[in-house]
C-alpha cells in the first residue's frame, strides 16, 4: 500500500499534467455535484443564493491552502536539493584535497603524472627526493628529458603511445632510472592509466625506491662471505681461499700457507669494558694486520678474536717467519677502546703448511690450530709451526734478525779488509771491504748468514750505509795519516739500489769524509740487475759520473748477459771464485776463467780474479793476462789495523 501511495506521490511530483487532470476532474465535479446537492437541499433561492457564495469561498480557500502546500513544498525540496549539492562538492573537494595530500607526500612513493606526449603534469615529493628536481623544474618538461636514460627513450615513447591509446597500464617492472645528477636509481616502477570518454589520457607512473632494499639484499650478500665487524672474509670464505690456493700450489708444485692467530686477552677486555669497545679494538687489530699484508695475502677473521692469514705461494720459511714477527708486532702500540681506554693486548701465532702438514684447508686450519694452541701453552704473543723443526729455525730467526739490528745500532759490527793484488807487479793496489759480526752469545756469524737475512728483513739498506761509512771514514783517517792510498772496494747489495736514495747516499758519505772519488769502487753482483735493469742503469751511470769506479762481482754465476755488459759503465769484472777453486785441476774452469778475461779485456774492462788460494792459479791467470785478483794465496780479510801492518810492509802502489 505504503509503496503505491509513494508511487503516486512520485507520480503527481515527476508529472504536473496528471495533477493538473486530477485537480480539474475533481473541480469540476465538485462544482458540478456541489450545485446539485444545494439546489436539491435549499429550496430556497435567496438561501441557495447565500450557501453557493460560501461554497466559493470553501472552494477559493481550499484551493489557496493547497496552492501553499504545493509552493511551500516546493521550495523546501529546492532548498534541501542546495544543501545537499553544496555537501556533495565540500566531500568532492575534501576527497580531492585528501587524494592530493596523500600522493603529495607519500615517502618513498615518486608518482608522477604524464600526459601521452611525456610532458609531466604532476610531480610528487617523493619524485623530487628521488630523482633530484623539484617540481617547479619537472613540471612540463618531458619525462625522457628528466628519468628516462637514452638507451631506454625509443622503449617508453612506445609504452607511452601504447597506454594512451588502449587505456592500459603496462606491467610492473624493475628498472634503473636516471637521477638529476646522471647518476642511476634502482626502482620498481608501477603505471595507471586515467582515461575518460573524449578527454587526454593521463599516464601515471608509481615509482618505489629499490636503493635501500638493494643496499640491505648486498650488505646481506656480503655477510654471507665476510665479517660484519672488520669486513674481512669470515671462516668460510676463508676456507674457499685456502682451497684455491692449494689448488694453484698443486699446479705449480708450490707451497701455501695457513697462520692462525688469537688474541690473548681479547675476553677479559670485552668483560671489562663492554662489546662495543671489543669491536672497537678488533677493528683496530684488522687494520693494523692488514697493514702487513700484500696482494699475496688473505687476512680474514675466522670469529671471536680470531684471525687467519692465508700466504700463496710460500718461497721460505723465513718470509713466514718474517711476516708472523711483523704481524706480532703490530700488537706493541696500545690500542684506543675510547674514553682514555687503552690496552695492550698480545697474539699467539701458529702456522701451518701446504703440502708439508696437510693436503685440504681443513686440515690445514687445524695444524695452524695445533701450533697455536702450541703457543698459548708456551706463553703466549709468540709464533709456531706445526712441526718444531720449522718453529725452531723460524725462531732463530727471528732472535738473529733482532740481534742484528742491535748490533748495528750499537756499532758492534767490523769491517775487515782483503787486500787486492796487481797480478803484473805483485803490488797490493786496493782492498775489498768485508763485513764481520761477531756476537757475544752466538759467535762469529757469517757474512753467507747475515746479509740474506739482512736483506729479507730490509736492514740491508741501513747495514750497507753503514759499512759505506764507516771503511769511508777509516780511509780518510788512513789519508790523514800519511798512507799511500789505495782503492778501496764496497759491496753493495741488489737492494740497495732498488731503492732511490743510494746516490743522494753515497755523494753525502763523501762529502762527509772529504774522500775523493776515485779511489772509491762499488762492488755489484749481477743479481742486481734483475730487480730492475733500467733503473740500476741509471744509478750506475749517476755514480759513475761522480768519478767512482764499478765492478761486477762474481761474474758468471748471475744470467752473464752479454748485452748487458754493453750497457754498464763498469771498470771491472770480478771472477767468481767457484771458477777458480778447482785450477788447474778443472779443465773446463780454466776455460771459463779464460773465457771471462779475454771478453772483459775485449770489452774494455779490467779483470779481477776472486779466491786465488795456490800459487798454481795464481800462475793460470798471469799466463791467460788477468790483471787482479784476491784471495787466501796473499792474505785473508784483516781488521784494519792488521791490514795497515801488511800494507806499509808492501811497496805502495795504485792501479
Ligand atoms: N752487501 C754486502 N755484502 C757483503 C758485505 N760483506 C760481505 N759481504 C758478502 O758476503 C758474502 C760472504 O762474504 P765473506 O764471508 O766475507 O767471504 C768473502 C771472502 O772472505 C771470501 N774469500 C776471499 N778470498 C778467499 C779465498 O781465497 N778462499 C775462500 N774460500 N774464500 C775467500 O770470498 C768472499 C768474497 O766476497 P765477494 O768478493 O764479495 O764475492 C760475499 O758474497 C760478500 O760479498 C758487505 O759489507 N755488504
Amino acid at each position: 500500500m505504503t509503496a503505491r501511495k509513494n508511487e503516486q506521490q512520485g507520480k503527481l511530483v515527476q508529472q504536473p499534467w496528471f495533477a493538473a487532470v486530477i485537480y480539474l476532474v475533481l473541480g469540476l465535479s465538485w462544482i458540478a455535484g456541489s450545485d446539485t446537492v444545494l439546489a436539491w437541499l435549499i429550496s430556497d433561492s435567496t438561501t441557495l443564493t447565500q450557501y453557493q457564495s460560501y461554497k466559493g469561498y470553501f472552494y477559493v480557500s481550499l484551493t489557496a491552502v493547497l496552492a501553499w502546500l504545493l509552493l511551500n513544498q516546493k521550495q523546501q525540496h529546492a532548498r534541501s536539493l542546495n544543501a545537499a549539492e553544496k555537501r556533495a562538492q565540500q566531500q568532492l573537494a575534501l576527497s580531492e584535497l585528501r587524494l592530493r595530500t596523500l600522493l603529495d607526500n607519500t615517502p618513498q612513493i615518486a608518482i608522477q603524472g604524464y600526459l601521452p606526449d611525456g610532458t609531466t603534469f604532476y610531480w610528487n615529493k617523493a619524485s623530487e627526493l628521488i630523482y633530484g628536481y623539484s617540481k617547479e623544474e619537472a613540471i612540463g618538461t618531458n619525462l625522457l628529458e628528466l628519468i628516462i636514460p637514452s638507451y631506454m627513450h625509443d622503449a617508453v615513447s612506445e609504452a607511452m603511445a601504447q597506454m594512451a591509446a588502449t587505456g592500459i597500464a603496462i606491467p610492473s617492472e624493475e628498472l634503473a632510472l636516471r637521477r638529476k645528477d646522471g647518476s642511476l636509481v634502482p626502482v620498481y616502477s608501477g603505471h595507471a592509466v586515467v582515461k575518460l570518454a573524449d578527454t587526454e589520457a593521463q599516464i601515471y607512473c608509481i615509482d618505489v625506491d629499490l636503493t635501500e632494499r638493494k643496499k640491505q639484499a648486498a650488505e646481506l650478500a656480503f655477510l654471507a662471505d665476510f665479517d660484519a665487524v672488520t669486513r674481512l672474509p669470515n671462516r668460510q670464505h676463508f676456507s674457499q681461499c685456502i682451497n684455491r690456493a692449494i689448488a694453484t700450489a698443486k699446479v705449480n708444485s708450490s707451497q701455501c700457507a695457513v697462520m692462525l692467530m688469537d688474541l690473548d686477552n681479547f675476553k677479559d677486555i670485552n668483560d671489562s669494558f663492554g662489546h662495543s669497545a671489543g669491536d672497537k679494538l678488533l677493528m683496530q687489530v684488522s687494520q693494523r694486520l692488514q697493514q702487513c699484508c700484500t696482494p699475496q695475502h688473505t687476512l680474514a677473521r675466522l670469529g671471536g678474536d680470531e684471525f687467519g692469514v692465508l700466504v700463496q705461494s710460500v718461497q721460505s720459511v723465513d718470509e713466514l717467519a718474517e711476516l708472523a714477527n711483523m704481524l706480532l708486532l703490530q700488537f706493541e702500540q696500545p690500542c684506543q677502546l675510547g674514553n682514555g681506554n687503552d690496552v695492550i693486548t698480545a697474539a699467539s701465532i701458529g702456522i701451518s703448511l701446504y703440502p708439508d702438514h696437510a693436503l685440504n684447508s681443513e686440515d690445514l686450519i687445524r695444524a695452524a690450530d695445533a701450533a697455536m694452541y702450541k703457543v698459548k701453552h708456551a706463553g703466549r704473543n709468540h709464533m709456531a709451526f706445526y712441526s718444531d723443526e720449522l718453529t725452531a729455525q723460524a725462531r732463530n730467526r727471528v732472535l738473529l734478525e733482532g740481534r742484528l739490528r742491535t748490533a748495528l745500532k750499537q756499532d758492534k759490527l767490523e769491517c775487515y779488509y782483503q787486500p787486492q793484488i796487481d797480478i803484473g807487479s805483485g803490488k797490493l793496489i786496493g782492498a775489498e771491504v768485508l763485513l764481520r759480526w761477531h756476537d757475544t752469545e752466538l759467535g762469529f756469524i757469517s757474512p753467507t748468514v747475515f746479509i740474506p737475512l739482512a736483506e729479507s728483513c730490509g736492514l740491508i739498506h741501513e747495514l750497507g750505509l753503514w759499512v759505506l761509512q764507516h771503511s769511508c771514514q777509516q780511509f780518510s783517517r788512513w789519508l790523514e795519516q800519511g798512507i799511500t792510498p789505495f782503492s778501496l772496494a764496497v759491496n753493495v747489495s741488489a737492494h740497495q739500489f732498488s731503492k732511490d736514495q743510494l746516490f743522494d747516499e753515497l755523494t753525502q758519505v763523501l762529502a762527509d769524509n772529504a774522500m775523493p772519488a776515485h779511489y772509491l769502487e762499488l762492488e755489484v753482483t749481477e743479481s742486481a740487475l734483475m730487480i730492475d735493469e733500467a733503473k740500476v742503469v741509471a744509478t750506475m751511470r749517476q755514480i759513475k759520473a761522480l768519478g767512482v769506479r764499478l765492478a761486477i762481482d762474481d761474474f758468471g754465476t748471475g744470467y752473464s748477459s752479454l748485452s748487458y755488459l754493453k750497457r754498464l759503465p763498469l771498470d771491472i769484472l770480478k771472477i767468481d771464485r767457484r771458477f777458480i777453486e778447482h785450477i788447474p785441476q778443472a779443465n773446463d774452469d780454466m776455460q771459463i776463467a779464460s773465457a771471462i778475461i779475454a771478453l772483459a779485456h775485449t770489452m774494455n774492462f779490467k779483470v779481477l780474479a776472486e779466491g786465488v788460494e795456490t800459487a798454481e792459479q795464481l800462475a793460470f791467470l798471469r799466463q791467460q793476462g788477468c790483471d787482479y785478483y784476491q784471495g787466501y794465496y796473499f792474505s785473508k780479510p784483516l781488521p784494519a789495523t792488521e791490514f795497515i801492518n801488511l800494507l806499509q810492509q808492501q811497496p805502495n802502489s795504485l792501479r
